[in-house]
């Protein structure tokens, strides 16, 4: 393809099999990226080329039966044997053989395997090696190794998700991926020697990045664990965009199709109106395609960050890791629950037609909604912000200065909402403001005041999590209003865009608030009467918008081949695109179904039918 940039790469590669998700999905999206991030500068030329050149496929497995959610608890073992300079890598459980990882069952070759890390009898945690699978000869199973397909899942079928168990499989020891990452002032050429004045172990074997095991089985501490899960900020910081994306196509199929679908007199002897017009329509549709602006619009904005801090990681500042980790972390789950419940919206307002595959739309959820699952179970992941997010609020009561986009914790909560009728984005960004500092406040006195009752840090962690969850939901939220707020403001657009774009941010911002009413309210922040220019504003904005609709689900740019939907085409031609999908089908290719003879013709003319079937019968 020639194109250098890996996630235009995988949209290049969507647009070829939108949705389908590859059977080399997990090769580009999370093998590649792992040996650029987390390989030593000589793995890299060792495996890069081979790898970017399909002499090596693989995956990235992780997750185990017993084991997706916690990392530390994986069962998988790797250890140092200092004799023979090797790793033994072993599945000592039925829950510790690897489940799931995509790509697995038949595709790839290799795969990079977290296991934790023991050496010298002691154990050093979760980390990654690449271990081929398969022969490169006749891409037959190694010994040792027992690898095949989970079976038929929800989606994904295009995917060959497998499992793998090994059973003391021996590696090289410069099988361990461990690239140097944080050394800022030494040279990268000298990163390698960082530590080996210690030991002075060949270059070539020097285990990198965070930490490695010396030939004797010294291990040597990382400067933080955390760098090893850096795949999986990485596709995090991804998957807000995919998800967006999903959505998006999810709305031109939608709302392409109400533009066209007429149903029911709009009154008696009239004729029948465009489903778009009405009202109810309009609520359960706008309010998703702002959605899917707001998603597109954060999505850009935590991948450039990921790859900012990923740069600093690179030069050895660490500094922005937690807040990257917050973001993505959050965002993704955000972003796939908004995502997955929009699309599903999407296809129940296509009526009987958004059931069909012609529509396109169950395809596209199918490959969203795991979204919520892997990379991270979305409940999991919002807490995770949620960590971050107590920690700035205690920070911010020590009176500290907090950090770019969380320096609304903590502030004054006594203070009402600015609203009016005219609905002002500034009085919209501080309603969302007030709402994740007022949760995040709760969540914190909540947890404060389980401590004080003699409840230990984790029985008062579980005990808040759901005020947690609520604090992190908040803080996502006000990060989607606040980021499309300012590109609505940065004065990017021509002005006739921005009248547009206004509507829909403003739709965003309206609509987030109605829909979550009590926590907008609980303190007394909007009064009923603000209440009431927020339902009337909404409902204007309908009518606002509804002239653009259709031209804002055209300016996603999404062709036909990638919609894949009768629903959805540029032309309008529903009707006849989903005749000729019906007349396709496979059934229709004969008249009488084979299955008549045997199934129906007995039951309809018995006495017709031979011997053998009536014995059937019987
Ligand atoms: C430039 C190159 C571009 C390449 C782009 C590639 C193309 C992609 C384009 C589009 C892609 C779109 C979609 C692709 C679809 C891909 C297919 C699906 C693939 C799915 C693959 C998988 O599912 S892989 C397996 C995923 N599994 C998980 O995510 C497991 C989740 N669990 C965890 O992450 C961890 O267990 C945990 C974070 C939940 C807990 O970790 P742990 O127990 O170790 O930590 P603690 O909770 O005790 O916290 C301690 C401390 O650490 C901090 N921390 C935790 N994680 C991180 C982190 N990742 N980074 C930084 N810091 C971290 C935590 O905040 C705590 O800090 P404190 O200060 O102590 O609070
Ligand atoms: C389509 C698909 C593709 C995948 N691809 C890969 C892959 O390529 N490589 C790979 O390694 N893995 C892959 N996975 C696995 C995926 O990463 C895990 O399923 C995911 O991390 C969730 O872990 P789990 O399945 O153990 O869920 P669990 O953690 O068991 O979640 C079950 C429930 O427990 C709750 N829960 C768990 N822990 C906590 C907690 N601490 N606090 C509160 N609630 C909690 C969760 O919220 C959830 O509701 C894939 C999964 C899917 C569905």
């Amino acid at each position: 393809m020639g194109i250098t940039d890996m996630q235009e790469a995988f949209y290049y590669r969507e647009c070829a099999a939108a949705h389908e998700n590859s059977p080399l999905g997990l090769h580009y999206a999370m093998f590649l990226p792992t040996i650029n991030k987390q390989a030593t500068p000589e793995q890299k030329k060792k495996w890069l080329p081979l790898a970017e050149n399909y002499k090596m496929i693989g995956t990235y497995a992780q997750t185990e039966l017993g084991h997706g959610t916690f990392i530390r608890g994986l069962e998988t073992t790797a250890t140092y044997d200092p004799k023979t300079k090797e790793f033994i890598l072993d599945s000592p459980t039925l829950t510790s053989k690897k489940y799931w990882p995509g790509c697995l069952g038949k595709t790839s070759n290799h795969c990079v395997v977290m296991a934790q890390l023991y050496t010298q009898g002691k154990s050093h945690g979760p980390h990654m090696f690449m271990v081929q699978i398969r022969s490169m000869e006749d891409h037959s199973v190694l010994p040792g190794i027992e690898v095949g397909v989970i079976g038929n899942k929800f989606g994904y079928g295009t995917n060959d998700n497998g499992f793998l168990s090994f059973d003391k499989l021996r590696i090289p020891r410069e099988n361990m991926l461990m690239r140097y990452s944080q050394v800022g002032r030494i040279p990268r050429e000298n990163m390698l020697m960082r530590y080996s004045q210690v030991s002075r172990i060949p270059r070539e074997n020097m285990l990198m990045r965070y930490s490695q095991v010396h030939e004797d089985g010294t291990y040597v501490k990382p400067q933080n664990a955390k760098l090893a899960y850096g795949s999986m900020v990485l596709i995090r910081s991804s998957i807000v965009s995919d998800a967006a994306r999903g959505l998006a196509q999810a709305c031109v199929i939608s709302i392409r199709y109400s533009a066209v679908r007429r149903q029911t007199e709009a009154y008696p002897g009239g004729e029948e109106p465009q489903i778009l017009d009405y009202q109810t329509q309009q609520y359960r549709l706008f309010p998703l395609l702002a959605s899917a602006y707001s998603l597109q619009l954060a999505g850009k904005y935590v991948f450039n960050t990921y790859l900012e801090v990923n740069d600093q990681i690179e030069k050895g500042n660490l500094e922005s890791m937690p807040e990257l980790h917050a973001l993505s972390a959050g965002l993704k789950a955000f972003s796939t629950y908004e995502a997955s419940a929009g699309i599903e919206v999407c296809r129940i307002c296509c009526g009987g037609h958004g059931y069909s595959q012609a529509s396109g739309l169950p395809k596209i959820y199918v490959d969203v909604v795991p979204g919520c699952t892997y990379e991270g179970e979305n409940t999991v992941m919002m807490l995770q912000t949620a960590r971050y997010l107590m920690k700035c609020y205690s920070r911010a009561k020590q009176g500290q200065k907090l950090p770019g986009f969380v320096q609304y914790i903590g502030q004054n909560l006594n203070k009402k909402s600015c609203m009016s009728e005219e609905v002002a984005l500034g009085c919209l960004v501080m309603a969302y403001e007030h709402r994740a500092a007022r949760l995040v406040e709760a969540a914190a006195m909540r947890m404060q005041s389980l401590i004080q009752g003699g409840k230990k840090q984790h029985e008062a962690w579980n005990g808040s999590s759901v005020q947690l969850f609520w604090a992190a939901k908040a803080h996502c939220h006000l990060f989607c209003v606040k980021n499309f707020v300012d590109a609505i403001q940065a004065k990017s657009l021509s002005s006739k865009t921005v009248t547009v774009m206004k509507s829909v941010c403003q739709l965003y911002g309206v609509h987030g608030i109605l829909e979550n009413l009590g926590e907008f309210m609980q303190d007394g922040f909007f009064s009923g009467e603000q209440v009431g220019y927020l339902q009337r504003k909404m409902l204007a904005l309908f009518e606002n918008i509804r002239p653009n609709a259709v031209a804002l689900v055209d300016a996603f740019d999404y062709p036909d081949m990638v919609l894949g939907s009768c629903l959805g085409r540029y032309d309008g031609q529903v009707y006849q695109a989903l005749y000729d999908y019906a007349k396709s089908a496979p059934m229709n290719q004969t008249e009488i179904h084979s299955t008549y003879y045997k199934h129906l013709k007995p039951l309809i003319n018995p006495e017709t039918t031979s011997d053998a079937m009536q014995f059937a019968k019987l």
